[in-house]
């Protein structure tokens, strides 16, 4: 699964959010976006999931416009995995999982013993089987992100959306959550702050401040101390430890370089 953005423009409440972003995502890459706050990750990415229509620019997947796609057909090729994920409705977690097998079925046609089995094999996988028949409500916001994971695990894309899909997970299962990602060995578009966690798992790494791509290249190429700095206005020492990982240690204002 193949997918570029091309000159992507989008305004937001009178503000210009994305002011023509290019990108080129090649297929069973795995792809991190990094920046502040406020940058336009989120959008960007919304964009994809066709949450949001840029007002000028194309996204093409595959070679295709996304916006010639039918919703279910772009649902077969993408999946998301976001932060925010309220229901109206106390779905069970089985029934939240359930979802993701929508885009390949007809209208009203019955879950059948395959989606059955797909849904049983995406929850054992997030290591949240026995909570099949919890309601999704009242699980913690970790637990709820593991099943949102199994939800898109059980679409069965070719590309998975990663919107800071590690936000309410302790680190086992940060690592969890994106070595299973890993693992699929499809196509992955992820927003993620951690510059560490990037760094592991990313083939590629774009950079946005206001509303503009400012770097692109492998974490090594992007995750500088220099670079840090000038996107984040904080100082840094990045290194690479004894397994050749990079290391990124942050200096707070008490400590002194
Ligand atoms: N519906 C909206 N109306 C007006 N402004 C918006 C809207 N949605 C987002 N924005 C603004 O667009 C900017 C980019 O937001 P976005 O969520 O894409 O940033 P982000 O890089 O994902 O940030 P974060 O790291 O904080 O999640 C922000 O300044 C935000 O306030």
């Amino acid at each position: 699964m193949k997918l570029t953005a091309s000159d992507i423009h989008v305004e937001l409440g009178g503000n210009e959010i994305l002011k023509g972003i290019d990108a080129a995502i090649k297929e069973k890459e795995f792809v991190g976006i990094i920046g502040p706050n406020g940058s336009g990750k989120s959008t960007l990415l919304k964009c994809i999931y066709r949450v949001l229509k840029p007002d000028t620019g194309v996204i093409m997947l595959d070679g295709k416009p996304l916006n010639e796609y039918k919703v279910k057909d772009s649902a077969k090729a993408l999946a998301v995995v976001s932060q925010h994920n309220y229901y109206n409705f106390e779905f069970s977690v089985q029934e939240i999982v359930m979802m993701g097998r929508a885009p390949h079925k007809k209208t009203m046609e019955r879950d059948n013993a395959e989606d059955y089995k797909i849904v049983e094999e995406c929850l054992e996988k997030v290591g949240m089987l026995p909570y099949r028949h919890r309601v999704f409500s009242s699980l913690s916001g970790g637990e709820q992100q593991r099943i949102i994971l199994a939800r898109a695990l059980a679409q069965k894309t070719d590309c998975l959306i990663l919107d800071e899909p590690t936000n309410h997970l302790d680190i086992k299962y940060q690592l969890q959550l994106l070595d299973i990602v890993k693992s699929l060995g499809v196509t992955v578009i992820g927003a993620l702050h951690d510059l560490n966690i990037a760094a592991a798992y990313c083939d590629r790494i774009y950079a946005m401040k206001n509303g503009r791509l400012v770097a692109c290249g492998t974490p090594e190429e992007v995750i500088t101390e220099d670079f840090i700095h000038m996107l984040y206005e904080v100082d840094a020492t990045v290194k690479k430890d004894e397994y050749g990982m990079l290391n990124v240690t942050y200096h707070p204002l008490h400590v002194k370089k």
